[in-house]
């Protein structure tokens, strides 16, 4: 009898080691030397990312990491830990964690679940909404963590939970709280990480994935469309990105009569540098700069009940193997 042990492999995007300029480069070099986050072939970017980016975008970067830091380390890597412990308490099966860039890297996840004997991995990238700069990027690292192994195992892939049930339930029941916590506001705010608009004319269907994720969410707090809307934060260089961007659609609530806003990123399933920074400091900021009265930042599931309920429920789907499985 050929035997069957599945393991649950959860990954993110990674962070530094450190809140330094020199971890922060290394990870930085890592990242965006990824043809699947910046697709300018090497012979060009390479000498623009090691002699302007690199060196000027580090200390800078660092230093908004130290503002974040937590005792155990980047809040992505420690939000993400958590969700790894939590998850492998409501299951028999093995879990481990892997980051596409820095530390725990795939690949040393992947050896911890095949040193456990894992025959099937059920692979869940913590996006919910897939695009190719990241679903993608974790679909090309597993693809290295193999290359020069002998034996392979049954892998399911999860390719994303945009609209999962689960998942919008765990993001309504976290806005009900924030509401009853901080009364109900003029307006919800989602904003999801953006991406270069040329990718999604290129078929990364990103952008629709986020829209149904804003309109499962609207219709299930009940709210209409002058009490929510969704943008795209974290814009890198310079060509347009996925629109309306945060900090500018933020920036000019107050003059709309829009004074108390509570503010969400969905499209984060752990906290980290562009929630806490980004958002929850730097977006606060333009909002009460520009005349805003009250601003609340909802944080991400991270390691809630409902959230780790709602992975559960995914991989769950595929402990059990199917005859005649070839992926
Ligand atoms: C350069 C292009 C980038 C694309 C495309 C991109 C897509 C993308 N990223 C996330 C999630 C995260 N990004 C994070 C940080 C981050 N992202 C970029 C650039 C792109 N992201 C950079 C350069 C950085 C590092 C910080 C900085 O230098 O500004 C993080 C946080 C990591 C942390 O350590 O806290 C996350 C998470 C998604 C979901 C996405 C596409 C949908
Ligand atoms: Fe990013
Ligand atoms: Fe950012």
């Amino acid at each position: 009898m050929t035997v069957d042990k599945p393991g649950v492999l959860l990954v993110n995007l990674g962070t530094p080691d450190a809140p330094t300029t020199a971890a922060v480069k290394r990870y930085l070099k890592q990242f965006l030397s990824d043809k699947r986050v910046v697709d300018v072939p090497d012979l060009f970017w390479q000498p623009i990312l090691r002699g302007a980016i690199l060196p000027f975008r580090s200390p800078r970067v660092a230093k908004l990491y130290a503002s974040v830091w937590m005792e155990g380390g980047s809040p992505l890597l420690v939000f993400s830990q958590q969700q790894r412990d939590a998850l492998a308490q409501k299951t028999d099966m093995p879990v481990a964690l892997g980051m596409s860039y820095g530390n725990p890297s795939l690949q040393h996840a992947v050896d911890t679940l095949l040193d456990q004997g894992v025959t099937r991995l059920i692979v869940l990238p913590l996006y919910p909404q897939f695009s190719s700069s990241t679903v993608s990027a974790v679909w090309d690292g597993l693809y290295n963590t193999f290359r020069k192994r002998r034996t392979m195992p049954a892998i399911k892939f999860i390719r994303d939970y945009a609209t999962h049930p689960h998942y919008i339930e765990a993001l309504k029941d976290s806005v009900q709280r924030s509401f009853a916590e901080h009364g109900k506001p003029d307006l919800l705010l989602l904003s999801f990480h953006g991406i270069p608009q040329r990718f999604a004319d290129q078929g990364d269907d990103y952008p629709k994935r986020c829209e149904q994720t804003y309109h499962a969410l609207a219709a299930a707090l009940g709210l209409s469309s002058e009490q929510i809307m969704m943008t795209y934060q974290s814009r890198f260089g310079r060509e347009p990105w996925l629109m309306p961007y945060t900090d500018e659609t933020i920036k000019t609530l107050p003059d709309k009569g829009i004074r108390h806003i509570q503010v969400m990123s969905p499209g984060f399933s752990a906290d980290c540098l562009e929630t806490l920074e980004e958002i929850s400091g730097e977006n606060r900021e333009y909002f009460m700069h520009a005349g805003g009265e009250s601003f609340h930042y909802i944080p991400a599931l991270n390691a809630d009940p409902l959230h780790i309920d709602m992975m559960l429920a995914l991989v769950n789907q595929f402990k059990w193997s199917q005859p005649n499985q070839i992926i």
